[in-house]
């Protein structure tokens, strides 16, 4: 495991420790009173006063030791407690088949690119694929010396959502809700990543895909392509998340006009709105080179992975926290996280050299 990496295990281990150091401070600050007490060194009433303030310390202790606990814990979205059986929910999707989740790993450049394959349907998710995608999400949850991730759709379109016979097959509340809970935790992991992520998108992001899209740091979008939140076509809302990051990343009145009107956001668009991040040149089909938009992305994508990957998997900790904690809470997880670079390799090499940043 890198130096900053399995930040759920260091969160656990802290927490653990922290509420320790705090059940034990507490315990030896009662027993110095009662010994004062015995020996006459305090009075009755001092005493009790003095209990009641340790009690509220403690209790305050307590408390945010278990907040930054609860950091870590954010890491599923979902427990037993929501209805949210996992294992139960994939034998379901698995009886969907088709199409796969493809996970290319470069241990030299810190990129992976997760490719989501079901050309004959446009790339739409089929219940098997959702289960990929989270095994892919595992993975890479696992995958330490990683920086960028790219995600793309085979043959040059992203990603047309759900597959429409998967999706009549459940359409019942129970099974509708159990792959809801399922996609935003795989999703949310997904954001989670300590990875730097970029959502190449060729042709169409349509619904799950306009969704999918959402869950990456940045969109790079083809000249040609659209993403489109279909869903009210379908009488439908988000349910992978997507409304929930779309209103975070345009604000809430972008996202109203674009899930209202199921608009089609062409790369002007995307940028005007904050969407997208980059448009990539035209050519690559021209060419008849299908891997030119994808050299693009990995291009575009190493300006911000380039350096050791704990400092670049640091970064993209303390944006994910600034970006889902309450401040007071997003500064205590920036200190952990600080704590994990502060001295470390890098920094002392560049402590170590003459650093001019011109
Ligand atoms: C989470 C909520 C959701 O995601 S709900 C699903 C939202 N998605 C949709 O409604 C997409 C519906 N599909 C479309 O609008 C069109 O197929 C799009 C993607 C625009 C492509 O159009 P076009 O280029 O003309 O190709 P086409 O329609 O002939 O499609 C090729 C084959 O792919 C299939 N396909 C496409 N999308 C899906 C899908 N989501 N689920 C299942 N199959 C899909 C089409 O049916 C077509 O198959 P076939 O060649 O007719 O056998």
């Amino acid at each position: 495991m890198d130096r900053g990496g399995g930040m759920l295990m260091y969160y656990r281990r802290r927490g653990k420790q922290q509420t320790l150091k705090v059940w034990r401070s507490i315990c030896t600050a009662c027993l110095l009173l009662r010994d004062m007490l015995w020996c006459g060194t305090v009075t009755q009433q001092t005493a009790h006063k003095n209990t009641m303030v340790i009690c509220v310390l403690g209790r305050y202790l307590l408390k945010s030791s278990l907040c930054s606990r609860s950091w870590c814990r954010k890491s599923s979205l979902y427990s037993a407690g929501h209805g949210f059986q996992p294992e139960e929910i994939r034998e379901k999707l698995r009886a969907f088949p088709g199409g796969a989740v493809d996970l290319l790993t470069q241990g030299e450049t810190g990129l992976a690119v997760l490719t989501v394959n079901n050309p004959s349907r446009m790339n739409a998710f089929s219940g098997a694929m959702m289960v990929e995608l989270e095994e892919r999400v595992s993975q890479l949850e696992s995958w330490t010396q990683g920086k960028g991730l790219i995600v793309r759709g085979a043959a040059g379109t992203f990603c047309s959502g759900s597959d429409l016979n998967a999706v009549r097959a459940i359409s019942n509340p129970q099974d509708g809700m159990k792959m809801c809970m399922f996609m935003q935790d795989a999703l949310t992991r997904l954001q989670r990543l300590p990875l730097v992520s970029v959502a190449l998108v060729e042709g169409r992001a349509l619904g799950g895909g306009s969704e999918l899209s959402t869950a990456c740091d940045f969109r790079l979008m083809t000249p040609d392509s659209v993403i489109q939140f279909v869903h009210k076509h379908m009488g439908l809302v988000p349910g992978w998340g997507g409304a929930a990051r779309l209103v975070r990343l345009v604000g809430d009145r972008h996202a109203l006009r674009l899930l209202g009107g199921a608009l089609k956001v062409d790369p002007e668009l995307g940028l005007r709105i904050g969407l997208a991040d980059g448009v990539l040149e035209e050519g690559a089909p021209q060419d008849g080179d299908e891997g030119a938009a994808l050299r693009q992305a990995e291009e575009w994508l190493s300006r911000y992975t380039k350096g050791p990957a704990e400092v670049i998997r640091a970064a993209k900790r303390v944006v994910s926290s600034g970006r889902e904690l309450p401040l007071t809470e997003a500064l205590r997880a920036e200190k952990e996280v600080f704590g994990t670079v502060w001295g470390g390799e890098a920094n002392l090499r560049a402590l170590a050299g003459k650093t001019k940043h011109k």
